[in-house]
């Protein structure tokens, strides 16, 4: 009798309602949701999914009472990525290999073979692709994939996890295998983030998951009716709760902010912790909410001492590395040791927990007390022991002086910076709204923190196998040899700050221009050579063909990594320089002088004290910068619109545009395409040799002008765009406009040439259409070489048809008191060419250099070397003579003014 009970408990607890879910059903939906753009649709599916499955799951609970109903299994397969509890010792390399022997692949099979050397983003898909070929139908349960998954982290012996996972793939599709590789890797990639499915699974699913962070805790509270119990708080010791967190204190906030009662509390910079005790057991959980208990409570906890009325606490604060030897503590970014890793009992490293808060006393949470109460009594329960444990001294703020004084103070005791906490805010977990406000000094604008402007000397591939996508950037400073000669070198890497649109336009900006490192020290290029520090990127690149990027860091840390002995903390790209020439990157003498010694301790980058003026001044400008760049970056990030856009008539014929830079007074570039596409035509965001039938721009950048150099891309002035179908494409049209030559074209592929050689003569006039502007006459005239011509148009008085045409807005002259000379050895410079053209016709005076006269300016390209270019032109020189580098005049005529005086001067 007994035996029986037993069997039949047995069998009522391994019903679950999850067996009764089909796991390819799940797939089905995560498919679908993964590969729909639309937003709305993807939220849909999703909630049409839960609706379905948690009414199946009230008609079962009728059925089944005491089976398991829960639907904790459904939800921590969607959110993989959210798992805590089960860890499977399988990272991409791993499950590649149990992927092949599951499957029973010889080695050197076609499929073992593409499992082997596809890109880790890439292996779900691919194991896709094999499974195809031979898959049955998907019969698994969610119950039979979640159990496997427990199994796999119990037992994480390969062998075992192959038998496991051939059981699996018997039994499931292909796409049951590419997201079970998913879940596995952890790596959902769904595009819906974790708390609107949570909100789908339950009204307060999103709000409890930010509160506790845990996704089992999560479930457990809504499925046992506890939801809005735990909503106000249901504190438990050995329960981490989710942290809160900092704002980031912008200007905006301080003219009511400061009116308020607020505290300063040094910001430490250590790693963040919460201490949880009761009854003398200690455990410490991490900011992610993970378990690090094991070392602390050997090498910290039997040194801490409560005062005798704690039975039980929650403390939240910092976990930094203390140096017994030498009594001082370390930052995160010079810490020499790991401080969940201190294993070594003799070991002259230890931790010490640094309290800023508590959040549980003696079972009674105090999460929804005010700062200042809990701020109180956390004063009282323990002694500060330096090295051991100590608590924040928070200091009121008086007004704005009171804390520019107490922030400028920080930075020069070399802290991170200070954070500022609202006296009434209470504890809000996960919340970075609350009242908590961290300042730093990178978040001043300009001066106030160096700005490194730095070329880009080698990358590194996300994934080694493909080497086709570079993930984070060797950036170098320079230092000049002599004119023709300059050396790179490496300072640090940047990966921060763009968005993946604009990594990937980075990325093919250099890509025809890189070549594998094969571990040099240092390499050479036409003008130089690039010194490496003991870290080698996988790729390295001519500085001139390269890009400079601007980047911001907190402050210098020692390296032995890279050429330099310090580089950049938490590094991230703050512009795109497109307009600055690799030799205007910083020097490496500038980047020493910053590094210069230091008491050994990492190096603020501040170059001055924050004053009143930078709360005002600083975000504004800030915005404006980064949007200008964004601009430019913005034509290259599909957008939904696109696909629902009417196309109105065909005059492209599906030709393939690119569309490069716009100017303010033009369409963004988004519009520029979507014209494009309205009639017609394709857009691309590379240009494409023998495809891309023109590039549109607005103004001539260097990027622009490496095309045009190319000399196999039409490039068409983007207001010929505007000109014809309207600032918005809604004029509909039969023909393709005509392009004209002086006008419409910046640079004519041959083939573009001899296709307008019907309609316009070697100058450019047309054959058919009369001249209708002053615009239009200057620039035929300019056209014409002929040396008759030429003085014709010197003779012409430009100041009366300016006076004549004003109201044609034809006053930008502003080379007018300008006379130069222009050299260049390379006549087919085509850029060299329209600088000097364009000069003339903003009035500039062209000197010879016939005569021996010595010419005050001097137009060059730079790229020639200066040596040379001096050489040939000796006798113009005098000691006042100015060599120019004559991308100015074009930087000047894209902003239409004079740049500050001659940017890129050479000397002088
Ligand atoms: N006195 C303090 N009060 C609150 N947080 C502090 C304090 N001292 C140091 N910190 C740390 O500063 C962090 C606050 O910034 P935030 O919440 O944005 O986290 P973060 O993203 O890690 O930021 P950061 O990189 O600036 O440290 C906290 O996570 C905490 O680890």
């Amino acid at each position: 009798m007994q035996q029986k009970t037993t069997s039949f408990k047995n069998i009522i607890e391994s019903m679950a309602f999850t067996q009764e879910l089909k796991f390819s059903d799940l797939t089905k939906l995560l498919e679908a949701v993964s590969n729909t753009k639309a937003v709305k649709k993807r939220d849909s599916y999703m909630k049409e999914y839960f609706d379905k499955i948690l009414k199946f799951k009230a008609d079962y609970v009728k059925k089944n009472p005491q089976a398991d109903s829960s639907l904790f299994p459904v939800i921590r397969l969607i959110l993989s990525q959210e798992e805590k509890e089960r860890s499977y010792g399988l990272q991409e390399k791993s499950l590649r290999q149990l992927y092949i022997k599951a499957l029973n692949l010889h080695k050197t099979s076609a499929d073992a073979i593409k499992i082997t050397n596809c890109s880790d983003d890439r292996l779900p898909n691919i194991v896709n692709d094999i499974m195809k070929m031979r898959t049955s139908d998907g019969t698994l349960s969610i119950h039979e994939v979640d159990r496997t998954l427990s199994l796999f982290s119990d037992n994480q012996k390969l062998s075992f996890q192959e038998n496991e996972l051939r059981r699996l793939i018997l039994q499931s599709n292909a796409i049951d295998q590419k997201w079970l590789c998913k879940m596995i890797l952890k790596k959902m990639n769904l595009q819906l983030g974790t708390t609107k499915v949570l909100k789908f699974f339950h009204p307060k699913g999103h709000e409890l998951f930010l509160k506790y962070n845990h996704l089992s805790r999560v479930v457990e509270l809504i499925e046992s009716g506890k939801s809005e119990e735990a909503m106000i708080d249901v504190t438990e010791v050995f329960r981490p709760i989710r942290s809160m967190l900092c704002q980031r204190f912008t200007s905006s906030l301080n003219k009511d902010f400061l009116r308020k009662e607020i505290y300063q509390e040094t910001k430490m910079d250590g790693e963040r912790f919460q201490l949880h005790m009761k009854n003398g057991e200690y455990r410490y959980y991490s900011r992610n909410s993970h378990e690090f208990s094991e070392g602390f409570n050997t090498f910290l906890t039997p040194l801490i001492k409560f005062s005798t009325v704690v039975h039980s606490i929650i403390l939240d604060g910092e976990m930094l590395v203390y140096d017994t030897q030498q009594s001082r503590y370390f930052t995160k970014g010079e810490t020499p040791v790991d401080v969940k890793n201190i294993k070594d009992k003799s070991s002259k490293f230890r931790p010490c927990f640094c309290a800023f808060d508590i959040l549980l006393y003696n079972d009674k949470s105090y999460m929804n007390r005010p700062y200042t109460e809990r701020c109180q009594l956390l004063q009282q329960l323990f002694e500060d022991r330096i090295g051991v444990m100590v608590k924040t001294k928070p200091i009121r703020i008086r007004d704005v002086d009171h804390m520019l004084d107490l922030f400028n103070a920080a930075v020069e005791e070399q802290e991170e910076g200070i954070v500022l906490k609202d006296a009434q805010s209470i504890y809000k977990p996960g919340d970075r709204q609350g009242g908590w406000y961290k300042v730093k000094a990178d978040y001043f604008d300009g001066d106030v923190v160096k700005e490194f402007d730095c070329v880009i000397i080698g990358g590194f591939y996300e994934n080694l196998n493909s080497r086709n996508f570079i993930h984070k950037y060797l950036v170098g400073a320079v230092e000049k040899i002599d004119e023709d000669c300059m050396n790179v070198f490496a300072v640090g890497e940047v990966s921060q700050g763009v968005t993946a649109q604009e990594r990937i336009k980075i990325n093919e900006s250099l890509k025809p221009h890189l070549v594998e490192h094969l571990g040099e020290s240092e390499v050479s290029f036409n003008r130089g050579k690039i010194f490496f520090g003991k870290k080698k990127p996988h790729c390295w690149i001519p500085p001139d063909k390269s890009i400079v990027l601007e980047c911001k860091a907190s402050e210098l840390v020692r390296t032995s990594e890279q050429y330099t002995s310090y580089t950049f903390r938490f590094p991230r790209i703050t512009n795109i320089r497109r307009d600055k020439l690799w030799e205007e990157s910083d020097t490496l003498k500038q980047f020493q002088e910053m590094c210069q010694e230091n008491d050994g301790r990492v190096k603020k980058i501040v170059m001055r004290n924050v004053n009143k003026d930078d709360l005002i001044a600083a975000p504004q400008k800030k915005r404006r910068t980064l949007r200008s760049n964004r601009e430019i970056i913005e034509g290259f990030c599909r957008n939904s619109e696109d696909d629902e856009m009417e196309v109105i008539d065909n005059v492209f014929d599906g030709k393939e545009f690119c569309v490069m830079t716009t100017t303010p007074k033009l369409p963004s570039l988004k519009q520029m395409k979507k014209i494009i596409k309205q009639h017609g035509g394709n857009i691309t965001e590379f240009p494409r040799k023998g495809k891309t039938f023109a590039i549109i721009a607005g103004s001539l950048t260097r990027n622009v002008n490496a095309y045009m150099k190319d000399k196999c891309y039409n490039v068409i002035d983007a207001k010929w765009l505007v000109n014809n179908f309207g600032e918005k494409g809604e004029k509909t049209l039969k023909d393709m406009p005509s392009i004209r030559p002086l006008l419409d074209l910046h640079f004519a592929t041959d083939e573009m040439k001899e296709s307008l050689r019907n309609i316009y003569d070697d100058y450019g006039d047309s054959y058919n259409e009369e001249i209708k502007t002053v615009d239009e006459l200057k620039l035929l005239l300019e056209s014409m070489k002929s040396e008759n011509i030429e003085n014709d148009l010197s003779e012409m008085n430009f100041k009366d048809l300016d006076k004549e045409f004003e109201s044609f807005g034809l006053k930008n002259n502003f080379f007018r008191n300008m006379s130069a000379g222009f050299f260049a050895s390379d006549n087919d410079n085509v850029l060299f060419h329209s600088a000097k053209s364009i000069f003339k016709f903003r009035g500039g005076n062209i000197s010879s250099f016939d005569t021996e006269n010595e010419l005050k300016i001097i137009f060059i390209d730079k790229d020639e070397g200066i040596k040379k270019i001096k050489e040939n032109i000796s006798k113009h020189l005098s000691h006042g003579t100015v060599l120019v580098d004559y991308r100015w005049i074009l930087n000047s005529n894209d902003v239409g003014k004079l740049l500050d005086k001659y940017r890129n001067k050479i000397n002088g």
